[in-house]
């Protein structure tokens, strides 16, 4: 069955933790957490000091999405800082191989990710190595955005070369995830969808049991 991962961008930052503790009451295994440096995206997010702090009363599987330019640098410390698996952007990386193998160094699910305009192609030297892609349904750098609808033929292409190759790589779409698209994002073949808005906006534990319910649906 797929899987939902919140993001805690669209989280309220002055509730962080009674908001996670409602995540994982509801149920939710892993949480995305989105890190922007300002260079590769627009915008500036937030870093190793919250993940560290987040990870000491937080037993979800931390899912940390590095949009950085050159993220092969910090690996190593979103490792120590409590990170479970590590999605770097093909775009942001002037050596994706030595950046796959410095990440795996250490214990970590190994992702790349794949911009709306990136295709397939970039990705399809690695499928071997890495256990996730995730493909932007969005521009990165902002919550809020809708879905880009052809970002969903990538994840289609993904599962059928998996298939076709023989390999167990999981596929994650992110970005403008909501109660109306997740259905058909599952049918495409993704097995964890991303959603910011659509959790943190409103009620939380019932965004999360809607969107669960719908995942059971399509599953
Ligand atoms: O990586 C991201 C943006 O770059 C976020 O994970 C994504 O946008 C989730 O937020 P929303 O569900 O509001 O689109
Ligand atoms: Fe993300």
């Amino acid at each position: 069955m797929s899987e939902l991962a919140p993001s805690i961008l669209s989280a309220d930052f002055t509730h962080l933790g009674e908001q996670l503790h409602t995540l994982e009451k509801s149920g939710t295994k892993v949480l995305h957490i989105d890190v922007m440096d300002g260079a590769f995206v627009p915008s500036i997010s937030f870093g190793m000091p919250v993940i560290r702090s987040i990870r000491k009363d937080c037993g979800m599987f931390f899912d940390v999405h590095l949009m950085i330019q050159e993220p092969v640098r910090y690996i190593r410390e979103f490792v120590e800082a409590g990170a479970d698996s590590i999605t770097v952007h093909v775009e942001a990386c002037s050596d994706i191989q030595k950046t796959i193998d410095e990440m795996k160094q250490y214990r970590i699910k190994v992702a790349l990710s794949v911009n709306p305009a990136t295709g397939v192609d970039a990705v399809l030297p690695y499928l071997d190595q890495i256990d996730m892609v995730l493909v932007m349904g969005v521009e990165p750098g902002f919550g809020g955005q809708k879905l880009i609808p052809q970002t969903l033929e990538k994840v289609k292409e993904l599962d059928r070369l998996r298939k076709e190759k023989g390999l167990s790589y999981q596929i994650e779409l992110d970005g403008g995830v909501n109660r109306e698209n997740l259905t058909k994002i599952i049918e495409h073949g993704t097995d964890i969808a991303v959603a910011g808005t659509a959790v943190f906006r409103g009620n939380i534990r019932e965004n999360v049991r809607d969107l669960q319910e719908v995942i059971a649906g399509a599953s």
